[in-house]
């Protein structure tokens, strides 16, 4: 069974998305489509909401998120508890924050790369895993955080 991908966008990264969904399907991923579902202008917040929460409730799946510059997707999926949101649009990062952060959101801007650059990112990020080790360390503290154990 493939994994699932939570996939999400604002107006301006609906059309990146609708690559990126043809994308995954051909790879076999299956898809849970959040929106939007047209260019017509949305705010990016619930949707970035919407994926983030699926994906926190549901270890097993990833989420992707796309807005014009993917920064409004990553800082509300990053207030979700137990999200990871990274923002890429560079193929190093995209492999450190699967190997280094455990990253479950992939945020990234429509505007800043194209679609193809997008996919590039993506499969690398997909296709990455948590080195773990002294890296479970420093996430951990951010659970920790989240659940107040650090005050
Ligand atoms: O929220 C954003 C910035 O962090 C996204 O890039 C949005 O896609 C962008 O702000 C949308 O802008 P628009 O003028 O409403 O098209």
């Amino acid at each position: 069974m493939q994994k699932t991908i939570v996939i999400g966008s604002d107006h301006a990264g609906f059309s990146m998305k609708t690559y990126l969904i043809h994308q995954l399907k051909q790879q076999g991923f299956c898809i849970e489509d959040k929106g939007t579902y047209s260019e017509e202008p949305v705010d990016f917040s619930p949707i970035a909401q919407l994926v983030a929460e699926t994906v926190a409730v549901d270890v097993s799946k990833q989420g992707l998120l796309v807005c014009g510059t993917g920064i409004g997707m990553s800082i509300m999926a990053n207030k979700v508890p137990g999200i990871r949101a990274s923002l890429v649009h560079d193929l190093f990062s995209a492999k450190a924050t699967r190997e280094h952060n455990n990253a479950n959101v992939l945020c990234m801007g429509a505007r800043v790369i194209s679609p193809a650059m997008g996919w590039e990112i993506a499969s690398v990020w997909l296709n990455t895993e948590f080195l773990g080790g002294k890296h479970e360390r420093r996430i951990q503290y951010i659970a920790d955080y989240e659940a107040n154990k650090h005050k």
